[in-house]
């Protein structure tokens, strides 16, 4: 009898130990693989745009026109060259699914990361990250998540490719960020407690490791993402300084809270069509997986992200000022439109008109990515029998971040290889 339980316990204890080993393995592989051949690459500058087909004039009704993306009076050709920062939580996967259909549409090249969905972030953006780059190459979008690096983006695209971004309020990114990687930096364990947001607020530099493995997702997120030091004082010139620069190479700063009008100005700044600004909102939360900023809560957040805080509060500025020059009323008409034809879409397209919890998704092409240890993540299921001039379009509208990649030739196989172990463990 001992003896049975004895083996039990051994080959329990074995297996164990294999798990372990194996998922340490797979967390290293896919946590810290980045390039590790560093090519001295050749400067082959790329001096226009590698547009499949150059991109037709627009001729634009009078009320429309708008000193963006003009050449004669009334007319525009819709830019195709861009650079597109994907900051993390700020609706950049809703964003880039919008610049997945326009390249589509335009059957233009885009810059992809290799084997993951990254460039092999928090790593410096270099171009040998880029797949099947060689020195003289010519792409139209770059838009997957990087470690921002202005001079090496600079040698990828067309000189006059149009730079944008977008950010959100640092308490709500603060939140939304510490639910979804807060499990991924080591320091967060050991908050105790069921509320870690409250807690770690009360007193961020008791928990906080600013040397901690995968800390800076904890502490000015934006500011890291354009890669700069996120540890840096507020009132350092350095911070002054980076805005600046970022001001200067972003042509359009989005904002989340304002999306609608941020794609507006898109639209205005690009020479786009309304159609192409259609989108659903991908990649959101459960309510129930939300907490609730109290006000102190929220300036003490504001308080700990303080560099990303300024950032903001900066590009707000230049946001309305943009708002004020396209016209407040012409913006109002523009957005009123914009939300009823996403509308028609969504009556068009989804079951139920409403995203959904994961396990209610039913086929896996529509499942979201979720966070380590939770389904928060919510999603769509297509409705049946949808007009076939509809059905393409609502399929792709509906395509979480990773399917669409693939299904645009990425190969995946450390994000998929990471999804399988996760799954294997249920975590
Ligand atoms: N259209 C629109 N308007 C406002 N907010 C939106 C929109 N689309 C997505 N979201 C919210 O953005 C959060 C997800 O951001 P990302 O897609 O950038 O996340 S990621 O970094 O790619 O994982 C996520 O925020 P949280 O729900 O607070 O986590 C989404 O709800």
């Amino acid at each position: 009898m001992f003896g049975k339980q004895g083996r039990q316990w051994k080959s329990m204890c074995k297996g164990l130990v294999l798990g372990t080993l194996l998922t340490s393995c797979m967390i290293l592989l896919y946590c810290l693989s980045s390039p590790q051949v560093q090519f001295n690459m050749p400067e082959v500058p790329v001096p226009y745009s590698c547009a499949h087909r150059p991109a037709r004039a627009r001729v634009l009704p009078l009320s429309n026109t708008s000193q963006n993306a003009q050449g004669q009076a009334g007319t525009c050709t819709p830019k195709v060259d861009i650079m597109f920062m994907k900051t993390h939580k700020t609706a950049s996967s809703t964003f880039i699914n919008i610049l997945f259909r326009f390249g589509e549409k335009h059957r233009l090249k885009f810059a992809f990361p290799d084997s993951r969905n990254d460039f092999f972030y928090p790593a410096t953006f270099q171009r040998s990250q880029v797949k099947d780059y060689r020195p003289g190459m010519c792409f139209n979008i770059i838009c997957n998540h990087m470690r921002f690096n202005g001079p090496e983006v600079a040698k990828l695209l067309p000189a006059d490719s149009t730079y944008i971004t977008i950010l959100r309020d640092p308490a709500e990114l603060f939140e939304s960020s510490f639910h979804y990687f807060g499990r991924l930096a080591p320091f967060t364990w050991k908050i105790p407690g069921e509320d870690k947001l409250s807690e770690f607020l009360q007193d961020p530099w008791h928990y906080f490791d600013p040397e901690g493995y995968n800390s800076f997702y904890l502490k000015n997120l934006l500011f890291f993402d354009f890669g700069y030091d996120n540890t840096l004082e507020p009132g350092d010139p350095r911070v002054e300084e980076s805005i600046r620069a970022i001001g200067q190479r972003f042509q359009l700063v989005m904002l989340v809270e304002y999306f609608e009008e941020s794609l507006i100005l898109l639209k205005d700044t690009l020479c786009w069509e309304m159609d192409d600004l259609l989108f659903f909102k991908l990649n959101a939360r459960k309510g129930s997986t939300i907490s609730k900023l109290t006000p102190e809560l929220r300036s003490r957040a504001l308080e700990w992200n303080g560099v990303d805080w300024k950032m903001y509060q900066h590009f707000n500025v230049t946001f309305w000022k943009k708002v004020e020059a396209y016209g407040r009323e012409r913006m109002d008409r523009d957005v009123r439109e914009l939300r009823r034809r996403n509308e028609e879409m969504a009556a068009i397209c989804i079951e139920g008109g409403e995203p959904v919890e994961a396990e209610s998704i039913q086929e896996t092409a529509m499942q979201p990515w979720q966070p380590i240890g939770e389904k928060s993540i919510l999603g769509y299921n297509l409705k049946k029998n949808i007009d076939k001039k509809y059905r393409k379009l609502c399929r792709k509208m509906l395509t979480p971040e990773l399917q669409y990649l693939t299904e645009l030739g990425v190969n995946l196989w450390i994000t998929k290889l990471w999804g399988r172990v996760r799954d294997i463990i249920n975590w």
